[in-house]
């Protein structure tokens, strides 16, 4: 015991510690910094920069770290480099590392929800952009407990580079242990500072996973959680009204508002220019055409329902119009302007076509909300103004507090969307869309992701952009009775192909295509009519 103690406080084996600290860190943060850029290059649309990293990871995961330490110490010399032990270990030890960690950081960008990055490019945001503020936000906090896995195996890794004479703790604990022959109370002393140094990586671990934790609970509670003996006081169940007042929805659900006023709207839009114009639209995915020669033109102010069975294609026109997706031939102008091509026909980088949506102005509601993750309320909406817009974090704050008391949230601002329910984050969504003052908006099912009782909120919303806002609007929706009294127009899809169109009252209650009527008998059997 006397003698482990000893070994434990002996300068000699303290001053390997500080060795094996060295390539671990070293090592680690090289393997970070290449581990980036391997993970970029595989994620990149450039096909010869991910075939590039894919060939580093097999050769680098597939030999042994002892003899890359060895080739960095006594091969590089060959050709004119000439490392030290110590810049040798964590050469090696870097490029050890960074296919690993290449791994961690991909497999984790690829965890975040597709849908998180469609909204931030509905936003006009750059990919940089939403890799920088939305992506790599939430990818590392799930990547941080790997991450923490790999740093222990590089502390241990570290151990190697006593092959090629570096005097950290392994090999200085070898030593000691040869010229005195207490192997059993040296190596007990060196498993015990390794163990030490695992455990402050595990603490550091804990520490971050803390820092990132968004519902960390606050200072007090976490120091009652450690004394369950104490009993808090819980806060009073709810009561109906008061979780109807949580919810917003009394100032959002009046009793049913009067139909528009058709003449009206008709004349004033027979004289609005022309937002929205498709010719010819095909699409397909892989060998089956989803969009069929699609022509359609919205006026300025126009509220236009598309109706259609499911995968009739009335998300993939949505997504076409903001060129979320691509298509195989026709035109689609917005406002004049063809989004992902440029006057002479070729077709935008990412990033410009980022630049034109912002430019050209369409919102995008989605049926799952997208709102982001890692972001409460009101910075779902002040951010991509910020980012994109260009606006000052006060203009932007102000910006998205006005627009959540339109919908009736403000006394959820600083809630993260997984605290909100169905119906307040598709109001967040909306809100957040409006924001930038789109000329259109598009929404795909806005309601069909929601439960029943928190539809009619998030449908009043909508019913006072068209009214008060005049808003130009395409909503994809099953609510027939909604689109009646709201919509000025109703199209009917069928098999990506535009088989009925006309004004939605009359379409939706006299529809003259068999197959409208058939889908339109379909859902009276199934749902109420009326928002
Ligand atoms: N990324 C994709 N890859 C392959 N096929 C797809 C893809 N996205 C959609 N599809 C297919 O395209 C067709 C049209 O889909 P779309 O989502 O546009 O229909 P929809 O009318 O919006 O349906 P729903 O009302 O169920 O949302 C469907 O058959 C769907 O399976």
């Amino acid at each position: 015991m006397e003698l482990f103690l000893k070994y434990l406080t002996q300068p000699y084996l303290l001053t390997g510690i500080l060795y094996t600290v060295m390539i671990t860190v070293g090592g680690l943060f090289g393997g970070a910094l290449m581990g980036m850029v391997l993970a970029w290059m595989q994620l990149s649309r450039y096909r010869v920069l991910a075939v590039f990293a894919r060939i580093y990871a097999i050769i680098f995961r597939g030999t042994p770290l002892i003899l890359q330490m060895v080739f960095a110490y006594n091969a590089l010399p060959l050709i004119g480099i000439k490392l030290s032990a110590l810049e040798a270990a964590v050469l090696a030890l870097s490029f050890n590392e960074a296919p690993f960690i290449a791994e961690i950081i991909r497999a984790n960008i690829l965890g975040v929800d597709r849908g998180q990055t469609s909204a931030g490019q509905a936003l006009g945001m750059r990919p940089g952009t939403i890799m920088r503020r939305i992506v790599s936000p939430q990818a590392f906090r799930m990547m941080v407990p790997a991450l923490g896995n790999e740093a222990v195996s590089a502390l241990k890794n570290s151990s190697l580079a006593s092959v090629i004479s570096m005097q950290e703790l392994t090999l200085r604990s070898t030593q000691l242990a040869s010229s005195t022959f207490d192997f059993f109370s040296i190596f007990f002393a060196s498993g015990l500072m390794y163990l030490v140094l695992a455990g402050l990586i595990a603490v550091l671990q804990i520490i971050i996973e803390i820092a990132l934790d968004l519902d960390r609970p606050k200072p007090q509670d976490r120091l009652l959680s450690l004394m369950p003996w104490i009993r808090r006081e819980m806060p009073v169940a709810q009561t109906a009204s008061a979780a109807a007042a949580e919810e917003g929805l009394e100032e959002c659900m009046p009793a049913r508002l009067p139909p528009l006023d058709r003449a009206a709207r008709a004349r004033t839009l027979a004289k609005a220019k022309t937002v929205l114009k498709i010719e010819g639209l095909v699409k397909s995915y892989d060998t089956r055409k989803v969009l069929d020669g699609v022509d359609l033109e919205v006026r300025q102010g126009q509220v236009v329902a598309l109706l259609g069975p499911s995968g009739s294609g009335k998300s993939t026109l949505l997504r076409c119009i903001n060129r979320l997706e691509g298509w195989d031939s026709g035109t689609i102008k917005v406002l004049g302007r063809h989004i992902g091509v440029d006057g002479n026909g070729f077709a935008l980088s990412p990033r410009e076509i980022a630049d034109a949506r912002a430019e050209v102005g369409i919102g995008m509601v989605f049926q799952n909300f997208n709102l982001f993750g890692h972001l409460s309320a009101r910075e779902n909406i002040a951010g991509p103004l910020r980012w994109v817009q260009g606006m000052s974090a006060a203009e932007a704050d102000r910006r998205a507090m006005e627009l959540l008391e339109r919908v009736g949230l403000t006394h959820r601002a600083d809630a993260l969307p997984r605290h909100l329910s169905g119906g307040q984050q598709q109001r967040v969504a909306i809100a957040r869309a409006l924001a930038p003052n789109p000329k259109m908006l598009l929404l795909d099912e806005p309601t069909s992701a929601l439960d029943p009782e928190l539809v009619a909120g998030v449908l009043q919303v909508i019913r006072r952009l068209a009214e008060e806002d005049g808003l130009t609007m395409l909503i994809s929706t099953h609510q027939i009775g909604f689109a009646r009294d709201v919509a000025d127009r109703a199209i009917f899809l069928d098999q990506g192909s535009i088989i009925e169109d006309g004004r939605a009252d009359r379409m939706l209650t006299h529809p003259e295509n068999p197959r409208t009527a058939r889908f339109l008998q379909i859902l009276s059997d199934d749902t109420p009519l009326s928002a």
